[in-house]
Order: structure tokens, then C-alpha cells, then sequence
């Protein structure tokens, strides 16, 4: 991997924390990472004068793209409102030059004043003119920042959801996440900075001007005055760059913390288990690490101003010197003399705000890179369109020989750090594949389903199946057709999914359901069937406001529902989806034990309208009536046959093993012979 000079800077051990004891504790090691993490894909590896200067262009093109899609009238209302601004201030300066002139020249004074007179009205004229261009720019500016931060958040969202799962659950695509959103609203600020930079650029051009006409040697010892000002304004946009980089988990994390203090979901717990003071402790000490940064950071600034302002105050010294020089020697008169000492303080005050305009368009600008490159990554992490279309009369999807390991994280260096301890010597889970060698069949219109112990891989496989992940090694095959090579879009439209982890959309109970089929505009009456198949017709028909109460406790008129109650929408949410196979993961483990055989009976009945459906389940004895059932182990694939053909002595063995335990708990328990009254009349004379 390429490591510049500057990444080896970056990475010096002073820079490396240790992490707070908070960190430690709660996220198992530090969150404030050396910059090595980041290899030169930031931005900030690229924060050299001469590397921004060159890119500085191209970030403002962007910005002022974003600002075309936006809204055209508003980028031209800010561009030409600018330029007038800055012509009717050269032109003023001309104006007060010829007043001055005119003032200061020999003659009676009443006849020079009104020999000044027309020179007047035209600094009065470009005054009014300067001042109506400046207020069209301002609300044009205005307009079109919160277009500009739409637009370019909505590119950042349609990117986004177009990568595959693996880049949403990778940590360094996370991380970049992060910063691009923070380059979404950049890219708003960067519009004012580029109006402030193009409303700066051209009062400085009109100010260096007039000053060059005045007298050359003078606009080389403005622009001097404004070198010290550029290189601190560089220097702590820098640092503070820099340092938010190395600090982004770590803001992450304290929000997470402050944000599972306020949500519904862990209200109970913190109350019940006492968890709110900790958690609040644990803000404060990671807070507090923060605080340390930001102290420094600002002493840091405060630092380096000191030493331009007074670099700043000797170039000044020198400027006025010179005029007063051209003045005694008589180079220069009177009257240019006075326009000059304006031309300077006009000039100055420019190209200070020139300086302050470009360092903080340079400062969006780094954050708008990395929403650019953000743009680039979600490319080569995005679902390929197009392919093969889906086999119309899909017969079998088979696994063959498919070997599949979750992406691990790369960049974690409290893992490339951990020392090697007896666990990492041998194969410790998170480094086994999930799955391993597996080759099985799934006919379609059958019921199949997959079954055996926690971490054995089903929910993988499914996943796998689905499209969200592709096998490391082996193939999917659709009728001998490779899913690598199918239309993704297509394959994803084949399958409604239940997963362990459905979502709980924070919207009706309504939009719930209809979710399923966001293309389409919900239809009530198929809506109502879905919810009585999956048995939530009583669940909505005791909410409050029906199908258009707002399941989501925080919001007005939120009603909270329990999780069996949820269960039963996200399988009349699948069950609206109605798409050729479904996969059920886990579906009735908040069900009661009625509830549950409800829905093993209509999942069975699917089968007979030719629906696949792949299961996954615990629930051992509710596979009976599944055409096909795969057992698996560790990532492998142990057995496979009929209910019958796996409880058979002939069989592995695995399932009958696994069925004998859960069946020997009812065994152990079995239901008491009902109550006769005699039973309870002797209980009675007894207690009596
Ligand atoms: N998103 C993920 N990233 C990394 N590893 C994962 C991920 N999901 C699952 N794993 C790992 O893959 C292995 C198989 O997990 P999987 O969820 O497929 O098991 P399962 O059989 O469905 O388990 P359960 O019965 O508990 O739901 C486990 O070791 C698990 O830790």
C-alpha cells in the first residue's frame, strides 16, 4: 500500500491515543484512531497548499454543479449580483479618486466642490448600485443553500442504497459514510463561501486595480500582507480537519451513548437496571476526552494566529512606509496618495476577506471530497445492473460446493494489534467461514427447510440465497444459471423475506404492511387479507386509530405494540409482498403457542398454491409437513431428507439427536390429568 511522507506523519506515535477507560469498557479499545486507518482516502492527506490549490477548482465546479441542478435562476441571481458588486466598487474608487483629485487641485474652494460634484454622484451612484447587487446575491445565496444540501444529500442517499450489504456492514465504508454526509451539508456552506470568494476576488481585483494604476510597487506589498493570514488559516483548518477525522468514532459513539439514553426501546432497562447513571458517567468521561482535544486544538490556533497577526502587522508597517516613501520623495501627489491609503484599506480588507472566504470554502471543500469520493467508492461497491434474467419457469435453485466467510474488518487496528493469544492460534470462530463446502437443493413451489444450532449458518444461507451476499467460492445455480450472472434486481424481486431482525418501521401500522410493496400504491383489500393470513387482523383491529395508528411510542399519538403483535405484521408485511419465495427466519419465536400453530398451518397451505418457502426454525416439530429439510452444522451441511427419513435409525442422526432433546422436555413435563371435584372437595375439607 502506497504511504506518503504525510501518512507517516499522521501516524507518529504522539498522535495515538490510548483511548479513555470508557472506551475501553464499553467499545473493547480505543475509538480516537492514528490517521493509518484512513491510508490517504481522506482528504486530509491531500491538505497541502499546493495539493489543494490544484484540487480547489475542480471542488468549487463541483459545488457550482450542484448549485445548476439546484436552481439555475438563484446560481446566476449570486453570480452576476456579485460581479456587479465588485465592478461598482472599482468604479467608486475610481469615483472618490477623481473627488479627491478635484478637492485637492489649485483654485477657489466653491469652484473646486463643484467640479467635484459629478464625481460625487457617481460614488453615490455605485454606493446604491454596490448595495441592491449585494442584497440579490444574499437572497439568492440564501435560496440556494438548502437546494444545494438537498440535492447533494439526495446523491449521497441514491448512492448508498445501491452498494451491496457487505460495504454497509463494512467499518471503513461506515467511517466514510460518516464524513460524506458531514460533505452534504458542506456543500450548502460552500455555496456562501464560493459568493463570499467570488464577492472577495472581484472588490480585491478592482482594489489591485486601481492601486497598480496608482503606483505598481504598492500591490506586491498587499498581497505580503495577507501571506501570514493565508498560512495560519491553512494551518488550523488542518489541524482541525485532522483532528475531526481521528475523533469521528469517537463523536459517534458519545451520540450513541446520549441517543440510547432518550429512545423508547432502552427506557426499561435503564430504569429497572439502573443503567442510566452509568451510561451517563460514561458520557461525561468520554465528553471530557473530547473537551482535552477541542482545548487543544484551540490553543493550538490561538498560537499560530498570534504569530501571523504579527507578521501580518510588520507587512502593514512596510506598506505604509512605502507610500509615505513615494509621497517625500515627491513620486507620488498628494490626492493619489489618499486614494492609495484607500485602495489599501479597501484591498486589505478584501483580501482578508478573500482569505477567510477560500480558507473556509477550502475547509467545506475537504468534506465535499470526501462526499466526491464517496461517490467513487459506492460505485465499486454497488450491485452490478443488468445480467441474465431470472429462468420464467424456475424448477431448482441448488448450493454447489458453496464456501462463504463475512467480510472482516481491515482496518481495525485494535485487531492487527491484539497480541496472539490461544484462541487467534487456532480458528476462532470469527475467522471461520460461516459456511463451508455447502452443496444442497431447493426445489421450487416445495416447502424446505433448515434447521440446527445457533451460528450453524442457516440465516447465511438464506442471505445468500436471497442476493444480498455472493459465495466466495462455489455457485448459486437458477435452473444452471450462476446467481453471480442473474439480473440482481430481478433475483431480489423473487423473494419476501421475515427475517429474526425484521424492521419495525417507526410509521402506521398501515405503512407496515404496505412496505412490502413500496412500488405500488397500498390496496386496503389486500392489505386486510395479508394481515387476516398472518393472523394481525386482531392486532390492528385493536389499535387505536386502526390501520392508521403510528406505531412509534416517541411521536404524538404513538402507540407501542408487543413483539408478538410485530410478528404478526412483518409476516402479513412478507405475506403482502406476495413474491414467489419466501423466506420465513424464526417467524413465530414471539408467538404465542395458538398464534404459532396458526401460522405453521398456513405456511403449510402455501404449499399447496405452489409458493416456495424456505424456513428456518428451532421449532423442530413444526418441519414435519416441510418437503425438504437440510440440517446443518458448523457451516456444513450434516443431513438431508423428509421429517420421516431424518427421524429414521438409518440417519445421521443430527436431527433425531436435536428433535429427542426438545422432545424430551415435554416429556419431562408432561400435563397433569385433568381436575376431578372430588380432588378438590378433599383439598377443601382438608384445609378446613
Ligand atoms: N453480518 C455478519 N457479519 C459477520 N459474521 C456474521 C454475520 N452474520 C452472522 N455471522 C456469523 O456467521 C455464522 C453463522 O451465522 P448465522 O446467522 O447464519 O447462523 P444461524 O444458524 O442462523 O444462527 P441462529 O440460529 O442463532 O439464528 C455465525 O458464526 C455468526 O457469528
Amino acid at each position: 500500500m502506497k504511504t506518503s511522507k504525510r501518512m507517516r506523519a499522521a501516524a507518529a506515535p504522539g498522535e495515538k491515543t490510548e483511548g479513555s477507560p470508557s472506551e475501553k469498557l464499553l467499545f473493547g479499545g480505543p475509538l480516537v484512531y492514528s490517521a493509518r486507518w484512513n491510508d490517504y482516502r481522506y482528504a486530509y492527506f491531500e491538505m497541502t497548499l499546493w495539493a489543494m490549490a490544484l484540487r480547489l477548482p475542480r471542488l468549487v465546479a463541483f459545488t457550482v454543479k450542484l448549485a445548476w441542478r439546484a436552481e439555475r435562476r438563484a446560481l446566476w441571481t449570486v453570480g452576476l449580483g456579485e460581479l456587479i458588486r465588485g465592478i461598482s466598487q472599482a468604479i467608486g474608487l475610481i469615483a472618490i479618486n477623481a473627488v479627491l483629485a478635484a478637492v485637492l487641485a489649485a483654485g477657489a474652494i466653491g469652484h473646486r466642490v463643484q467640479s467635484a460634484v459629478p464625481a460625487m454622484i457617481g460614488v453615490a451612484a455605485t454606493g446604491i448600485v454596490g448595495a441592491l447587487a449585494n442584497a440579490a446575491s444574499t437572497s439568492g445565496a440564501g435560496r440556494l443553500g438548502p437546494k444545494v444540501e438537498r440535492v447533494a444529500t439526495e446523491m449521497y442517499l441514491s448512492h448508498v442504497i445501491k452498494v451491496e450489504l457487505a460495504a454497509v456492514e463494512d467499518a471503513a465504508f461506515q467511517r466514510l459514510m460518516d464524513s460524506a454526509q458531514y460533505g452534504a451539508q458542506a456543500s450548502r456552506r460552500m455555496v456562501s463561501a464560493c459568493t463570499g470568494v467570488i464577492g472577495s476576488l472581484v472588490s480585491f481585483v478592482a482594489a489591485a486595480g486601481v492601486l497598480t494604476v496608482l503606483h505598481p510597487a504598492l500591490l506586491p506589498l498587499l498581497v505580503l500582507m495577507t501571506v501570514p493570514r493565508s498560512w495560519a488559516s491553512l494551518q488550523n483548518s488542518r489541524a482541525k480537519y485532522g483532528s475531526y477525522l481521528r475523533w469521528m468514532e469517537h463523536s459517534r459513539a458519545g451520540r450513541l451513548l446520549s441517543q440510547n439514553l432518550t429512545r423508547t426501546g432502552p427506557a426499561p432497562e435503564i430504569r429497572v437496571h439502573g443503567v442510566g447513571p452509568f451510561l451517563l458517567e460514561h458520557f461525561r468521561q468520554m465528553s471530557q476526552a473530547s473537551e482535552i482535544e477541542q482545548a487543544r486544538l484551540a490553543a493550538d490556533a490561538a498560537r499560530v494566529r498570534l504569530v501571523a497577526s504579527a507578521l501580518t502587522g510588520l507587512a502593514a508597517a512596510l506598506t505604509y512606509a512605502a507610500l509615505a516613501g513615494l509621497l517625500v520623495t515627491g513620486v507620488m501627489a498628494l490626492s493619489v496618495a489618499g486614494t492609495a491609503v484607500l485602495a489599501v484599506r479597501t484591498g486589505g480588507q478584501s483580501l482578508s476577506t478573500l482569505v477567510l472566504q477560500v480558507n473556509n470554502l477550502y475547509e467545506e471543500a475537504c468534506y465535499v471530497q470526501d462526499l466526491e469520493r464517496l461517490f467513487v467508492d459506492a460505485k465499486q461497491w454497488a450491485i452490478p445492473e443488468g445480467g441474465q434474467p431470472v429462468p420464467k419457469t424456475l424448477e431448482l435453485i441448488r448450493f454447489d460446493n458453496v464456501t462463504f466467510s463475512y467480510p472482516t474488518d481491515n482496518d481495525d487496528e485494535r485487531r492487527q494489534e491484539a497480541e496472539p493469544t490461544a484462541a487467534s492460534e487456532g480458528a476462532p470462530e470469527a475467522e471461520r467461514p460461516a459456511l463451508k463446502g455447502v452443496s444442497l437443493d431447493i426445489p421450487v413451489g416445495k416447502i424446505v427447510a433448515f434447521v440446527g444450532e445457533n451460528g450453524s449458518g442457516k440465516t447465511t444461507i438464506s442471505k445468500l440465497l436471497a442476493g444480498l451476499y455472493q459465495p466466495d467460492s462455489g455457485r448459486i445455480l437458477w435452473d444452471g444459471v450462476a446467481s453471480s450472472d442473474l439480473d440482481r434486481t430481478e433475483v431480489f424481486a423473487q423473494f419476501a423475506m421475515v427475517s429474526q431482525d425484521f424492521h419495525r418501521w417507526p410509521f402506521t401500522c398501515r405503512m407496515n404492511v404496505a412496505i412490502g410493496r413500496p412500488d405500488r400504491p397500498a390496496d386496503q383489500q389486500v392489505l386486510e387479507q395479508a394481515a387476516a393470513y398472518a393472523g394481525a387482523d386482531s392486532v390492528v383491529a385493536e389499535l387505536p386509530r386502526g390501520w392508521d395508528t403510528l406505531l412509534n411510542k416517541g411521536y404524538r399519538g404513538g402507540h407501542q405494540i408487543s413483539g408478538g403483535q410485530w410478528q404478526r405484521l412483518g409476516i402479513a408485511r412478507a405475506r403482502y409482498r406476495s413474491a414467489p419465495i419466501l423466506i420465513v427466519d424464526e417467524p413465530t419465536s414471539a408467538l404465542d403457542a395458538r398464534a404459532e400453530q396458526d401460522v405453521f398451518e398456513q405456511i403449510r397451505k402455501l404449499a399447496d398454491t405452489g409458493q416456495t418457502v424456505v424456513l428456518i426454525t428451532h421449532r423442530l416439530a413444526s418441519v414435519k409437513y416441510a418437503d425438504l429439510i437440510h440440517v446443518l452444522e458448523h457451516g456444513e451441511l450434516r443431513e438431508s431428507g423428509t421429517f420421516e427419513e431424518l427421524l429414521a435409525p438409518t440417519s445421521a442422526g443430527v436431527f433425531r439427536e436435536l428433535y429427542e432433546l426438545q422432545a424430551r422436555q415435554y416429556q419431562d413435563a408432561p400435563v397433569p390429568a385433568p381436575r376431578r371435584p372430588a380432588d378438590d372437595a378433599v383439598k377443601n375439607g382438608g384445609e378446613r
